[in-house]
């Protein structure tokens, strides 16, 4: 008998967690009977996060059962190929897959693509996409989830349409102070090597960073830009020992990690999704400023005219007492990228901020950004996989995997 398999569509207001819960407690939604009492399987960014906690917490080695690696260690796309064998060795029935081609290079998507249509063969996929582009080509059902609530549609092409732009007619809110850097070359790499015992990750990369450039650092999954990254924010002891400069001064010449991190502005996904803080929206943004997550003081008058200028640019700020905890994810993402904006960082790291968005959200973000390199002296790095419409990056620096380990050019 031919297997029934499902996409559904996520925007804003879609409850993902309720619907992965329902389908998962074997107590699926009406149109899903076939389900009911089956044994499912998710594969997602929260379940790598689940199976990382219990090894940081635990020791227990799930997933790494046959390497030495630790999970957290892997590479994105290591750690989603690690998930898929557990899955399809554990006999399951279903599988939920949420976002599958999130944080993966186009190479790893084409396989990933040839697998699940081999797997579908046998198991029933149920494919929750942000974005129109992702939709797995053997699935014939549809619906949409609005809410908690599944509406099913007979045609994916009705749906996601973009919507309306917001082209942020006000300018950047320009920072309370100036930016605390001189120079004019902000991150050097001079032949900087990395390996991890005997596997070379990065070979003789050379790269020059300077204020006010928009970069889009681009490699495969694996290809080292990760650690490229965390040896800039002073997370990666293989920094040391290099020719590596960060605002002007070579690494491990006396600068404290803090040091280094007031300096950058940080955003990733996993920054929004793991946050359960109670804070007003408004007092999210002002903490940008005093570089904790949420507010514990009272904010001045300075710091809540400024956060009513970027509210008022992004358009939420009708919604400034909303709790953070309340926004739909395409709002959270806005927020905690303000937040990283607010303070003018000299530097902004931008890691797949856009993963698990839709096509309107991401957009939108992508429109935040552009706009921000543009009117701001911040320097921007931006690291996706996926080739984001829209994107106004000044240069693009990538990495090609070699045996020897990778290589980096400007594009
Ligand atoms: N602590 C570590 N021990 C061993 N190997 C490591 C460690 N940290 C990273 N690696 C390896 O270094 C390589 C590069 O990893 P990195 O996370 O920098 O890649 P990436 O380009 O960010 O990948 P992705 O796009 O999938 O996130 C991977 O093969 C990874 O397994």
């Amino acid at each position: 008998m031919k297997l029934e398999h499902w996409a559904i569509f996520l925007d804003n207001t879609s409850k993902k967690g309720y619907l992965i819960d329902l389908l998962l407690q074997g107590n699926p939604p009406e149109n899903f009977q076939g389900l009911q009492g089956a044994k499912g399987a998710l594969y997602s960014k929260i379940a790598i996060e689940r199976y990382i906690d219990e090894e940081d917490r635990h020791g227990i080695k799930i997933l790494t059962s046959d390497t030495e690696q630790s999970l957290k260690s892997m590479s994105s796309g290591e750690q989603k190929k690690a998930l898929l064998k557990y899955i399809l060795s554990s006999d399951c029935d279903f599988i939920v897959l949420d976002n599958p081609f999130d944080n993966l290079d186009n190479d790893t998507q084409a396989e990933l693509k040839i697998r699940l249509e081999a797997v579908s063969q046998k198991i029933v996929i149920v494919q929750l996409a942000s974005r129109k582009l992702d939709l797995l080509p053997f699935i014939e059902n549809f619906a949409q989830l609005e809410g908690e609530q599944l509406v099913c549609i007979d045609n994916e092409k009705a749906l996601l349409n973009l919507g309306a732009i917001n082209q942020f007619e006000q300018e950047i809110p320009p920072p309370l102070h100036p930016m605390d850097f001189d120079g004019d070359v902000l991150i050097a790499l001079k032949k900087v090597n990395v390996c991890y015992g005997n596997k070379s990750v990065l070979k003789d990369i050379a790269w020059t960073i300077k204020k006010g450039d928009f970069w889009e650092l681009r490699g495969k999954n694996g290809s080292g830009k990760t650690t490229i990254l965390s040896m800039i924010t002073g997370e990666n002891p293989k920094g040391y020992g290099q020719e590596l400069y960060i605002f002007g001064r070579k690494k491990g010449s006396g600068e404290s990690v803090w040091d280094i991190k007031k300096k950058i502005g940080y955003f990733t996904p996993s920054m929004t999704d793991k946050f359960t803080g109670y804070h007003s929206v408004e007092h999210m943004i002002i903490s940008g400023l005093t570089d904790s997550i949420g507010l514990y003081i009272k904010p001045t008058e300075v710091q809540l005219r400024l956060a009513k200028a970027w509210l008022q640019l992004i358009g939420l700020w009708q919604i400034k007492d909303l709790l953070y905890h309340d926004l739909s994810m395409g709002q959270k993402r806005l927020v905690m990228c303000v937040r990283a904006m607010i303070k003018h960082p000299p530097l902004l790291i931008l890691d797949e901020p856009t993963a698990g968005l839709d096509d309107t959200s991401a957009a939108l973000f992508v429109a935040l950004v552009n706009k921000f390199a543009k009117e701001s002296e911040t320097t921007t790095i931006f690291v996706s996989h996926r080739k984001e419409p829209g994107l106004e990056p000044h240069h693009i620096y990538q990495l090609e995997m070699t045996k020897e380990g990778s290589i980096g050019q400007k594009l």
